[in-house]
């Protein structure tokens, strides 16, 4: 058993969106494919990733680096112990091999590409969906029932109120109970407007979370605290730069009802310091880390582990990211949930063909891997890519 090849591409996800820090006018993705030389049903296993929306295709890094780590390895020295699968903890330190510890920028989004892929390998060669794998691997209960909520309320040229008061309709006709929203991006006084105008048009049906994409310096963020906590909203979101574990940390000063974040962490150690120092109340907050941008699942098993330590549940965690290796885990391994994005970044965000959301929740259906094959315009540009 081994992996003979990894097939990388760069694809568009672009969009005329724009949140409060980027727009997406050139926004990539890596798709990523895992081919390995084992037969299931008839047909070659091959194992697919993606990065998520938000930091680009990462195709120099994977050709020239971890790619050829994983084929220059002794195919044996990747095999779990049982020897009847391929062993991603070992892929991963494969791929990892000098690099030097801290500075996680854009690596951690090529690792968690290919960790991706590997993980729909391993789980298609055990013949399980991948949530079935790990509740079994943590000797736990897996929940198909996943909740979801849906992520958009972007800026974009024209776009009035009465576009966005549209959009979040849409949502909650397609099941949504929670929807989000970008603030940050225009003056205090036209988000306070947006604001309204979307909770007057979802009323009691749903709960609105507003996303600031880290803008905000110290001073404006109290403002908007001041502003936000006004109304009744399921969570105030990457206030303030990533890194800046001072400002989230002066934030429960000023805004007592949920605050999210941790999309712009990309390891467990980044982790491991926002829960150390950023004031961060494990009642009430959420967690953001997104494995496909964060050095994929070998490392959010890490993640979780320190959320262990500091006397976190896995259940304050709701990933940033609307893909199904997310889905997966939270299935799998007790997450709170997952982001959504209904018309944004496809093929690669959503769900199986077929799954609906109903009353904020998904059910996950019994696929091998991740799911992909059972998203028939997903999987038909990854089996381009190799089948
Ligand atoms: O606009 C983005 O970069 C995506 C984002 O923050 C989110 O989905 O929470
Ligand atoms: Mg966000």
């Amino acid at each position: 058993m081994r992996i003979i090849d990894i097939c990388e591409v760069t694809k568009p996800i672009a969009s005329p969106i724009r949140n409060a820090y980027i727009d997406f006018s050139k926004m990539t993705a890596s798709l990523v494919a895992v081919v390995t030389d084992v037969v299931r049903d008839g047909r070659r296993v091959i194992g697919y990733g993606f990065n998520s929306n938000g930091r680009y295709g990462q195709g120099g890094l994977i050709r020239e680096r971890f790619r050829d780590r994983i084929l220059e390895a002794a195919p044996e020295s990747l095999l779990n112990e049982a020897r009847d699968n391929l062993d991603p903890h070992k892929i991963w330190s494969a791929m990892m091999a000098n690099e030097k510890p801290g500075g996680h920028g854009e690596r951690s989004v090529a690792v968690g590409t290919i960790d991706m892929a590997v993980w729909d390998a391993v789980a298609k060669i055990a013949d399980k969906p991948l949530f079935r794998l790990l509740a079994d691997m943590k000797g736990v209960e897996a929940n198909p029932k996943v909740f979801v909520y849906a992520a958009g309320g972007y800026y974009y040229p024209g776009k009035d109120d009465s576009a966005l008061r549209r959009e979040m309709r849409g949502y909650l006709d397609r099941g949504y109970t929670v929807v989000k929203m970008k603030i940050g991006g225009a003056s205090i006084d036209d988000d306070r407007r947006r604001i309204e105008a979307v909770l007057d048009e979802i009323g009691a049906d749903a709960q609105l979370a507003v996303d600031a994409n880290g803008r905000f310096d110290l001073e404006t963020a109290i403002t908007y605290a001041k502003m936000l906590r006004q109304y009744p909203l399921f969570w105030y979101e990457e206030i303030g730069d990533p890194l800046d574990y001072a400002l989230q940390a002066a934030m429960s000063e000023f805004y007592e009802a949920p605050m999210a974040t941790g999309e712009n962490l990309f390891s467990h150690q980044d982790a491991r310091n926002l829960l150390r120092y950023g004031g961060m109340r494990p009642d009430r907050d959420y967690l953001q880390f997104d494995c496909a941008l964060s050095y994929g699942l070998v490392e959010y098993l890490k993640t979780l582990d320190v959320l262990h330590q500091f006397g976190w549940s896995p259940s304050r965690c709701i990933p940033h990211g609307g893909h199904q290796m997310s889905l997966n885990i939270a299935a799998g391994l007790g997450l709170g949930g997952n982001e959504s994005y209904p018309d944004l970044f496809q093929p690669y965000g959503g769900f199986p063909d077929g799954v609906r959301v109903v009353d904020g929740f998904i059910t996950m259906p019994e696929l091998p891997g991740l799911g992909f094959e059972g998203k028939s315009d997903l999987i038909k540009v990854m089996r381009d890519l190799a089948t």
